[in-house]
C-alpha cells in the first residue's frame, strides 16, 4: 500500500457535510459496541483515542470493515490504482463489460471518459441545476450532493481487448489470457470474461449502483455490461470485540488470515504490482493482474456437515481461525512438523493453496473477496458464494498456479465455480492531464 493509500493517513476530505459524516462513522463504530465522542477526526486518529487501545483496529485489508464514514475518499491519482491495496469496504461489485467502441479514436475518448467520471465519482461533487428539456445528468439516487462513501474503482482489461479491433495485440501483458475451466468448473458462458471490468468497491451497495449507472449513462455506444456480481463483506467482527480478525465467508470461515500484508509496500512490489524487473512491455508498469471468479458454496449440504470435517477441509478452528497445528488466527502453521498431515490434512485447503515453502513463496497472490448472494436456484437451493477476486504481478506463478494444487481438493465437494475471467489492471493515473490506458495507447501509436 502507497502512503497516499494509507487509511491512516487519514483520506477524509472534511466538507460541509461533516455532521452527516460523524453520523455514519459514528454508526460504523457503534457496531463494534464503542461509544465515541469525537468531531472532525479521521478514523485512524479517532480510534487512537478508543477504550480499546489494547487492541486497536488496524483496518486490514480483511478485517471487517469499520470505516464507513460517506466523507471517506481514496486518492484516485497515483501510480497504482486504487482498489487494490485498499482496505475491503462493506460492498464490492465486478462489473465486466464489451467494448463497442470501433476504433483506436473512440477507445481513446471512451478511455478518457471513464477517468473523467472516476475522478469526479471517487472525490464527489456536486452536480449543477438540471435543464427540465434535458435528462439530469445523474441518476439521482443519492441526491444532489455525491458523497466518496470510500468508492474505489479499479479499471483492468481483458485479453479480448488485444486482439485485431484496436491494434494493441503486440502489447499485450505476458501472461494475461482466457480463464480456462479448471476440473471441478461448471462456468456459464454468460458470466465470464470480457473486454473490460471495473471493480466498483464502497462504504454502501447504493453509492455502488450509482456509480454503475454514471459509467453507463457516459459510455453511450461505448460500453455494454456483459456481466456483473455484487457482493459483501460482514461488518461485525468475526467474534464480539475482535476487531483484528478477519471477517468470515458464507462457510463461516474467517477469510483472509494469511493474505499477505496489504500496508507493506516492498512485499506489495514484489507480489502485486508490475515493475521493470518481469517480462512485461514497459506500458504495464505500475498494474497488476486481477483474477475474477464466482464461486457458488452449496451452503445447504455445508451447514450438514460435521464441524471436525468442516475443519480439516480448511484445516483452521471454524470460530478463532487458528490453524490446526495451534495458537491464534494469525499464527503461522507448523507443516515441517506434520509431514504426513496427522494435525493438517496434507490436502487441507491452506496447505495445498501455501505449502510454505521457499520455492512456494512466489505463488502468493492478494486475495480481495466478498460474500455474494443472489437469490433462489430452481431446485429450492440458496444461490450464494464467494465472488472470489485476487491480485498478483504473475498470473501464471499467482492464481493459475495455486488453483492448480487445489484442483481435486474436499473443498470443491461444497463449491462450484461458475464464473469470472483474468484482466489487467491498468496502471494508475498520475494526475489529470494523464488517462487510464495512456500507456498502451502511446506504445502502439
Ligand atoms: C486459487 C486461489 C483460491 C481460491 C479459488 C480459493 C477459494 C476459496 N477459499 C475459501 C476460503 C478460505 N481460503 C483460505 C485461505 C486461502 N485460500 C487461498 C486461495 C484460494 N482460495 C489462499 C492462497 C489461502 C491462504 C493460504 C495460506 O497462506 O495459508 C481460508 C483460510 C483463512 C485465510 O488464510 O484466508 C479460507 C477460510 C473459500 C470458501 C473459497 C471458495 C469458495
Ligand atoms: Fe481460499
Amino acid at each position: 500500500m502507497t502512503d497516499d493509500q494509507h487509511p491512516t493517513r487519514c483520506p477524509f476530505i472534511l466538507t460541509d457535510d461533516t455532521a452527516l459524516d460523524r453520523r455514519r462513522f459514528l454508526r460504523g463504530a457503534g457496531m463494534t459496541g464503542l461509544g465515541l465522542g469525537l468531531s472532525g477526526l479521521c478514523p485512524g486518529q479517532a480510534l487512537a483515542r478508543l477504550p480499546h487501545e489494547q487492541a486497536p483496529h488496524r483496518q486490514e485489508m480483511t478485517s471487517a470493515p469499520l470505516e464507513q464514514s460517506e466523507q471517506l475518499a481514496y486518492p484516485f491519482y497515483g501510480r497504482h490504482q486504487q482498489g487494490v491495496v485498499t482496505p475491503r469496504q462493506a460492498t464490492g461489485m465486478v462489473v465486466s463489460f464489451d467494448i463497442l467502441a470501433m476504433d483506436r479514436d473512440a477507445l481513446e475518448t471512451l478511455l478518457r471518459t471513464l477517468t473523467a467520471r472516476i475522478a469526479f465519482l471517487t472525490r464527489g461533487g456536486s452536480y449543477p441545476e438540471h435543464d427540465p428539456r434535458f435528462p439530469p445528468p445523474d441518476s439521482g439516487t443519492l441526491g444532489p450532493h455525491i458523497a466518496p462513501d470510500g468508492l474505489t474503482m479499479t479499471v483492468a482489461v481483458g485479453t479480448s481487448l488485444f486482439d485485431e479491433r484496436f491494434g494493441l495485440a503486440s502489447q499485450r501483458p505476458t501472461h494475461l489470457q482466457r480463464m480456462q475451466k479448471f476440473p471441478n468448473d461448471a462456468l456459464d458462458a454468460p458470466r465470464c470474461h470480457g473486454d473490460l471490468a471495473i471493480q466498483i468497491c464502497a462504504n454502501t451497495i447504493d453509492t455502488v449502483y450509482h456509480a454503475l449507472r454514471d459509467i453507463i449513462k457516459n459510455t453511450p455506444g461505448g460500453l455494454l455490461v456483459r456481466w456483473k456480481q455484487t457482493g459483501t463483506v460482514p461488518l461485525l467482527p468475526p467474534s464480539p470485540g475482535d476487531l483484528n480478525g478477519s471477517a468470515r465467508n458464507f462457510l463461516g470461515f474467517r477469510d483472509g488470515s494469511a493474505n499477505p500484508a496489504a500496508e507493506d509496500q516492498p512485499l506489495m512490489n514484489a507480489l502485486v504490482w508490475i515493475d521493470g524487473q518481469r517480462d512485461e512491455p514497459p506500458w504495464t508498469h505500475g498494474g497488476s493482474y486481477m483474477a475474477v471468479r464466482i464461486i457458488r458454496n452449496l451452503v445447504e449440504r455445508w451447514d450438514r456437515t460435521p464441524l471436525g470435517e468442516q475443519e480439516a477441509i480448511f484445516g483452521r478452528r471454524k470460530m478463532s481461525g487458528a490453524p490446526l497445528s495451534g495458537g491464534q488466527e494469525q499464527d503461522v502453521p507448523d507443516y515441517a512438523a506434520d509431514p504426513e498431515g496427522h494435525v493438517t490434512p496434507l490436502d487441507a485447503h491452506i496447505r495445498l493453496a501455501n505449502p510454505r515453502t521457499p520455492a512456494t513463496e512466489k505463488h502468493r497472490i492478494l486475495r480481495r473477496p466478498f460474500n455474494y448472494a443472489n437469490g433462489v436456484e430452481t431446485n429450492g437451493q440458496l444461490d450464494m458464494g464467494l465472488l472470489f477476486i485476487c491480485f498478483q504481478a504473475d498470473l501464471a506463478a499467482g492464481f493459475i498456479a495455486v488453483q492448480q494444487r487445489l484442483d481435486g481438493e474436499p473443498l470443491e465437494e461444497y463449491i462450484k465455480p461458475v464464473g469470472g475471467g483474468y484482466f489487467f489492471v491498468l496502471p494508475g493515473v498520475t494526475d489529470d492531464s494523464d488517462f487510464l490506458g495512456r500507456s498502451l495507447l502511446a506504445a502502439t501509436a
